[in-house]
């Protein structure tokens, strides 16, 4: 049987920080093998939905489930985040870069896979020492992170301490690290910030082969020619609720988009456009 469309689901989700609602009655679906993007302006709320499905912030209402391939539903608001990543099979990456700087590329591979690693060992020194399963597991682990490696394209700096790497490869060794837990969806906050052009078609090229392979993809990115390359499906948020939700091609040209980027209300749109296409005009000039 073909398992289901919707990898992950979010119903009537709303975050309250005290006075603020930063999170509004938002809801939509993620599509199993697609890649989905979250976009708005600053303030959105982006930030907030990621933290609510991946168990940093635990949600003022509504429901986050994840169905993973073999059926399995998750109810993401209910679980602690190690859980989220263990069972429901969701892993991220941050805004801010966070690896483990002082170790190498190859160990930050190796440490994400920390979890399956202990379990085999039976959580005893015997078993780290002479258990077969160990062993074997050890040995699957090591393969993994060189994939991953080559994938990353960081095989040549697999030695390096992973804070010597420039911006670009620190970012494709985050989401290497993220990919050595097996996830089902993998959510970046702002994968191309601060990358520069080549980095950029790297990093397109790395996050579409990982959908083709299998895994659906959930990015928050202000890039808008990341998110217009590579998206399957778009979904804008602006003040915590959601203002559109579809292809590309329609979120794009939606005039409540487009206000919300330019900063106006939606029955200014159109002088707005004309006003930048007149400054654009004037630059040319
Ligand atoms: N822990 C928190 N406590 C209080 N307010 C918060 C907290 N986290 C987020 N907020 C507020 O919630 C709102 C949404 O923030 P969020 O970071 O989710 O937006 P965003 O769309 O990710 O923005 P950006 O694109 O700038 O990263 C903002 O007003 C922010 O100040």
């Amino acid at each position: 049987m073909a398992p289901p469309v919707d990898i992950l689901s979010i119903e009537h989700l709303s975050m309250r920080f005290g006075g603020l609602m930063a999170i509004d009655d938002l809801s939509f679906t993620v599509r199993r093998g697609e890649i989905t993007a979250l976009i708005g302006p600053n303030g959105a709320g982006k930030t907030t939905v990621f933290n609510c499905i991946t168990g940093f912030y635990k949600p003022t209402m509504g429901m986050i489930r994840m169905t993973r391939h073999d059926g399995s539903e998750h109810l993401l608001e209910r679980l602690p985040d190690f859980v989220i990543t263990r069972d429901a099979k969701v892993a991220r990456t941050f805004q801010n870069i966070r690896l483990f700087s002082g170790l190498t590329v190859l160990e930050n591979l190796l440490v994400a896979q920390h979890n399956k690693l202990m379990k085999a060992s039976g959580y005893t020194v015997l078993g780290l020492l002479g258990a077969p399963l160990y062993k074997r597991e050890a040995k699957a682990a090591i393969e993994k992170a060189a994939h991953w490696l080559e994938r990353a394209d960081l095989v040549e700096r697999a030695d390096d301490p992973a804070g010597d790497l420039p911006y670009g490869a620190q970012r494709r060794l985050e989401i290497a690290r993220a990919m050595c837990t097996d996830p089902e969806l993998l959510c970046l906050d702002e994968p191309a910030a601060g990358l520069n052009p080549r980095e950029s078609l790297a990093l397109n090229k790395l996050l579409r082969s990982i959908r083709d392979e299998g895994t659906s993809l959930l990015l928050i990115e202000h890039d808008m020619s990341v998110v217009m390359e590579i998206s399957d499906h778009i979904v804008v948020l602006e003040y915590g609720q959601k203002i559109s939700d579809g292809a590309p091609d329609h979120v794009k040209n939606d005039p409540k988009v487009i206000a919300a980027y330019l900063g106006v209300d939606d029955d200014e749109v159109e002088e707005a456009i004309s006003e930048v296409e007149s400054l654009d005009g004037g630059d040319k000039a």
